[in-house]
């Protein structure tokens, strides 16, 4: 294998902003590096750059400001360096509907240097046995499919994944998982966008999270979500006023619905239950959860919301 130069780190971002025609400012000034053999992921809102940011990555666009190396080279201007050693798979594949799966498969192989065979590359992404199907006949979730194979055709020892699941069924979505995961495990570099938050987390070692163009947040999914309260719903007799719920216990109420937040999980669900017992209350529905991603990101984007809201004023 080829020396990164780059000591350990196989992606390294640093200030990279991108303006499109007419000034307008995808990626404001960002700045990460992934370490190889690790599964990063980048989480966003809708529009927040994340795939104005892999292009970058993936040398399919040059920045407006900041650097990019992607194994030690600049993907845009030492393209046929990097081209070579990594895989992508793009949100929209775009392959003559008229091939076979089999054609067009052989046909990337053509342009790709140590491709695998063809059928090792389908019994990967479990198409094998739609080999001889031509490509308009496959479903969405078996062209995301084809997608993950042409991407892994060449070994890549960079993997480029953008919303690699979606489309696909439950069990569609944790057998790419799976696959992603032995990838990872055999020392391929995964940088991953998704809308899935149960994907980044299930997956990911680290994550960033962007806003308009900005990093909000990074860390590892426990670090991302460490930060946020965890959460315990129910919903109250009729007859029990919220009033009544223990001064400790900060709730909001929607008539008799309650959520109470907290930092110590265990501490507030004890006294809600001792009070319950002691009351005599029954807590319809009860449930009580940790903080999960998808809290954190949905608090990042209401926060920051917020903010912004609070500084236009
Ligand atoms: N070619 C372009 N010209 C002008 N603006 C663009 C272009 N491509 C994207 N944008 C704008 O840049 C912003 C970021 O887009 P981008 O596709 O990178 O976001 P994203 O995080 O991938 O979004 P999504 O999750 O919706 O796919 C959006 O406001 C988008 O409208």
């Amino acid at each position: 294998m080829e020396t990164d130069g780059t000591d350990g780190y196989v992606i390294e971002a640093a200030e990279l902003r991108r303006s499109y025609t007419g000034g307008y400012e995808a990626v404001s000034g960002i700045t990460f590096s992934v370490a190889r053999g690790e599964l990063f992921a980048l989480l966003g809102t809708n529009g927040a750059g994340k795939t104005s940011t892999v292009e970058l990555l993936e040398g399919l666009a040059a920045p407006s400001a900041g650097t990019v190396r992607v194994l030690g080279h600049d993907p845009y201007r030492e393209r046929a360096a990097v081209r070579p050693r990594i895989g992508v798979m793009l949100q929209e594949g775009g392959f003559p509907s008229d091939l076979t799966v089999t054609e067009t498969v052989r046909m990337w192989a053509g342009c790709t240097s140590g491709a695998r065979p063809v059928p090792e590359a389908l019994d990967l992404v479990g198409l094998g046995h739609r080999a001889r199907v031509r490509v308009k006949q496959l479903s969405g979730g078996e062209r995301r499919r084809l997608d993950l194979a042409l991407a892994l055709l060449g070994r890549p020892e960079v993997l480029f994944l953008d919303e690699p699941t979606t489309g696909l069924d439950a069990e569609g979505r944790r057998d790419t998982w799976e696959l992603v995961r032995e990838l990872r495990d055999t020392g391929t570099t995964v940088l991953l966008t998704t809308h899935y938050l149960e994907e980044a987390e299930t997956l990911a070692e680290r994550l960033a999270i962007m806003h308009e163009g900005r990093i909000v947040t990074t860390g590892t999914p426990a670090e991302v979500t460490a930060s946020r309260p965890s959460r315990i719903r129910f919903v109250l007799p009729r007859e029990v006023p919220a009033a009544r719920l223990p001064l400790a216990l900060c709730a909001a109420a929607e008539g008799q619905r309650i959520e109470i937040r907290t930092h110590d999980l265990q501490r507030s669900l004890g006294e809600l239950l001792r009070w319950a017992e002691e009351s005599g209350v029954r807590l319809e529905g009860l449930d009580a959860r940790s903080a999960s991603l998808e809290e954190a990101f949905l608090d990042i984007a209401r926060s920051r919301t917020d903010a912004e809201l609070e500084g236009a004023l």
